[in-house]
Parts: structure tokens; sequence; C-alpha cells
């Protein structure tokens, strides 16, 4: 086994973001990939103009490649937003009114996996209270998800970078994965194991792997430190893929790291070595 036997796609939020937006499907054929993924694109708007959704997904036809992940509305990403659902008020509202946008774009691109960002604790507001907020959002995206076919992901980020996201490991964001799938009955959330993250939060990664594979809905990638491309760190990253294949896991595996100091083209050196 080793990086051949992987299905790599290419996130066009983190790479290739050197070109307009409509540009990068493209530039990601180009450099020989048949799959990408977003973040939610318009950082400022949880429901564009239909002209907007409509060029991007004539940009992905005629590409060549298939969305196959997609995060609903989460504010700005990678920061100072992490999310929108678990925030009361303003946010919260404009997560639940991009749910059936998300979805209906995916759908009309035939991708099944929608990732739902949990969002920042907000001072002076009790965390309870920002969890019960969470799971009546998850559930409403849950249902949504289920009904274009797609699955829910619920994602652990890492506490350095995002200090006030409370998913900050593997268990904590399996926990909320649990609690939606006995809300709803459905079984279609699962767990984004992103190593990166999982990394920077110092967890033990091959046992992360034994543990939440059977629960894991995709996966990510980047070196660790630097958020690379593999090699730039010191991840055992082909390692730790290849455990995931033999505990089950056949999905997508998401490049999301960052190009470093050099156009994005040439940060896919690594699959050839
Ligand atoms: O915000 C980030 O760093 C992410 O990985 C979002 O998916």
């Amino acid at each position: 086994m080793g990086f051949a036997d992987q299905r790599f796609n290419v996130n066009l939020s983190i790479l290739f973001t050197e070109l307009p937006l409509l540009e990068r499907p493209t530039a990601a054929a180009a450099a020989g990939f048949t799959a990408v993924e977003l973040w939610w694109p318009w950082v400022d708007s949880p429901t564009p103009e239909q002209s907007e959704l409509d060029a991007l997904k004539r940009a992905i036809e005629d590409a060549g490649v298939r969305l196959t992940g997609l995060n609903f509305y989460a504010g700005q990403l990678p920061g100072p937003d992490r999310g929108a659902l678990s925030v009361p008020g303003a946010e919260s509202e404009r997560f639940r009114a991009n749910i059936d946008v998300a979805a209906g774009f995916a759908a009309s691109l035939g991708c099944t996996a929608l990732n739902a960002l949990y969002g920042n604790r907000v001072e002076g507001v009790d965390p309870a209270e920002q969890d019960a907020l969470a799971l009546e959002n998850l559930t409403l995206a849950a249902r949504a998800a289920d009904r274009i076919g797609a699955v829910l992901l619920i994602e652990a980020l890492n506490r350095p970078e995002s200090p006030r996201y409370p998913l900050v490991s593997a268990p904590a964001a399996v926990a909320v994965v649990d609690r939606v799938n006995e809300a709803t009955g459905l079984g279609n959330a699962r767990f984004l194991m992103d190593l990166y993250h999982l990394s920077m939060n110092g967890e033990d990664l091959p046992s992360v792997i034994e543990r939440f594979a059977p629960k894991t809905g995709h996966v990510q990638i980047a070196d660790n430190p630097g958020r690379g491309a593999p090699g730039t760190g010191a991840l055992p990253l082909e390692d730790l893929l290849d455990q995931l294949t033999k505990a089950g896991y056949d999905g997508w595996v998401g490049l999301e790291y960052k190009p470093g100091d050099r156009p994005s083209a040439e940060a896919f050196d690594w699959l050839s070595r």
C-alpha cells in the first residue's frame, strides 16, 4: 500500500486560492485530480444569488471534476470564525438559511458529504445553551443531508489555532456525531477525521484511527508542523493512511494543506515520489 492506493481530492479553499474561485476546478483537473472539495465559498453570504451558484456549478462541471465535499456556511475560515451553528442569534439564523441552499447545491453536483463546523464559544453564553442550539441545527442539517443521500460530517479542529472551538479532540467530535444520530435516528452523521488538526492536539493518531475509523465519513490531511504538503513536516501520513485503509476506510482523502511559497500546481510532487 502507499499514497498511490489512496483516492485524493483537492480542497479548493486552501489550495489554488491564488486563482479566482471559478478557475480553481480546471486547475485541479490540470494537476491530475478528478475530485475537489470546498469550504462554503461565500463567507459573507449563506444564500448567494442563484447566478453565483450556477457559475460555480458550471465551472466544476466544465472542468470535468466531481465535488465530493462541501462545508456549510461557517463564517470566515480558517478564522476568526469556525462555524456558525452553535452561535446564537444572527449566525445560527445564517446557518439555518444556508442548509437548503448548500444541500441543493451539493445535490445538483452529486456531492454526498456536507461538513458542518460547530462554531466558537461565545463569551457570556452558557456552553450548554450553545450545545442545545448546535444539536437542533445539526439535526436540521442531518435531515437535509439525508434528503439528498448525503452524510453530515462533524469535524474536530485544533486548540492552538481555534482556542474557542469546543470540539478539539476526536472523542469530543464523535460524541456529537453520536448525539446527532440518536436525535435523528438516521445514522448519517459521521466523523471528519482531519489528521492535521488531531496531531496539533497531540492525539495518538494510530489509536484514534483504531477507535474511530468505523465512524469516519471523510479524512483530510496536511503535515505538521506548518499545515503543508505531506513530507514538509513530521507526520507519517503514508503509514496513517495505510492504517485507515486496513481499518476499512475506503473514502476520499482531502488534501487540505497550504501550498507554501510556490504555486499550488507545484505542491503535489510528493504524490509521484
Ligand atoms: O477551518 C479549518 O481549519 C478547517 O479545517 C475547516 O474545514
